[in-house]
């Protein structure tokens, strides 16, 4: 049988499993089939961003749920090289990841992290954050460097939009995301069971977000992200923008919201068609020690837990919870121990994937999840 291509997304292959919970009929359980294999969607993608998921083995990630993990094209084309990583076999080879690798396109992480930097029509020319050597990305480099890398899912060069703009500034950052999202199209080496996603700007503004998804439609990507958002606009304003969004976007594709979020802004997003998230959130926050729990989120340097002989959950089955206490974590995070971040990362990331597990059995159910777990 032919091999199923994340280049077409036939519609019957992107089974709508089921018709969403009323209330929020925008909701929708589905399957990704990429070269890499499945993802169930809505799915939620933990942060690897040097070619690793912090404090965690590749396998132990997998055993969390993990369908797919981010990479980011701006650190590794620094260190170690996209060169040498191709050499070396491409990342899922040099990391030990076989399953699906999604990779940002840079753009972003320049903006938040570089010094000195250009933006300019040919790309973003800056100084490296570790060494202050001159670079340039731009839409070709971009998507050759994330082809280089092997990555299963490759992120359109985009220009991620400050919060606040004023219209104006939205409208030409948008206008220049629009003539790199072309450009980054046409780079794109089109192989089956991989894929490219254009991501949509404009800000808050909603004209600005059609006329971006207009541009972007016509270059039939192979799923659509929703840029510009989590970038210190707060969650209601986001889900402002989210009431409409997705809807410009088409049905048949994935729909990926970059950089969120909290559990109450993922199951939000859900509810407004969001298929795919990806957030620092559950690793970077377990590392210093917060950890995410049904009964809301444990601070495990918190005194009260130093004698604390319970786990964090009592009927989680990560390593955490099986084998160890919340005393034992509370002393691992205050000596900062390595097996502390380990294990609060371990707890966080399978607590995330639960509750992605949860939602796509309510939404197949076409039951409410409004619980804020
Ligand atoms: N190419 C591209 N990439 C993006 C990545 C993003 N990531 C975010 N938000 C991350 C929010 C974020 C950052 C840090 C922490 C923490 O330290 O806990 C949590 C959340 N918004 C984002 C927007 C874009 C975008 O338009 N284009
Ligand atoms: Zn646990």
């Amino acid at each position: 049988e032919k091999e199923v291509s994340i280049t077409k997304f036939p519609a019957d292959e992107r089974k709508i499993i089921a018709k969403a919970h009323d209330k929020y009929k925008k909701a929708r359980a589905g399957i990704i089939n990429t070269r890499h294999g499945q993802i169930h969607t809505p799915a939620f993608m933990p942060v690897g961003t040097k070619g690793t998921v912090k404090a965690m083995l590749p396998e132990s990630v997998q055993t969390t749920g993990a369908d797919i993990i981010l990479g980011n094209t701006y650190h590794l084309m620094l260190q170690p090289g996209a060169k040498r990583v191709f050499k070396l076999g491409g990342l899922h080879k040099f990391m030990n990841w076989s399953k699906p690798l999604l990779t940002d396109s840079g753009g972003f992480q320049v903006m938040s992290l570089s010094k000195l930097r250009k933006i300019t029509e040919e790309g973003v020319i800056f100084n490296s954050h570790i060494d202050g050597s001159k670079f340039m990305l731009s839409p070709e480099s971009s998507t050759e460097i994330q082809y280089l890398l092997g990555s299963t899912i490759t992120m359109a060069f985009d220009e991620c939009t400050p919060y606040p703009s004023t219209y104006e500034q939205a409208k030409s950052s948008m206008e220049l995301t629009s003539r790199w999202a072309k450009r980054s199209r046409k780079a794109f080496y089109s192989r089956d069971g991989y894929g490219q996603f254009g991501i949509i700007q404009g800000s808050i503004y909603n004209d600005l977000r059609l006329k971006s998804a207009l541009d972007l439609i016509e270059l039939d990507f192979e799923g659509y992200a929703i840029g510009g958002l989590a970038v210190g606009e707060g969650q209601e304003l986001m889900f402002k923008v989210l009431d409409y969004a997705p809807d410009l976007l088409p049905i048949n594709k994935p729909r990926y919201l970059m950089g969120v979020g909290k559990p109450a802004d993922i199951i939000g997003a859900v509810q407004r068609g969001i298929d795919m998230f990806d957030c620092v959130i559950p690793t970077r926050s377990g590392r210093n020690g917060q950890a995410f729990t049904k009964y809301g989120v444990v601070n495990i340097r918190n005194s009260k837990y130093k004698e604390d002989n319970t786990p964090l959950e009592e009927d989680c089955l990560c390593p955490a919870c099986k084998n160890y206490t919340k005393a034992y974590l509370h002393y691992l995070v205050k000596v900062k121990e390595i097996l502390g971040a380990m294990l609060m990362t371990w707890h966080n990331l399978m607590y995330f994937q639960k509750l992605m597990l949860r939602i796509r059995e309510y939404i197949a159910q076409g039951k409410d999840f409004d619980f804020i777990s």
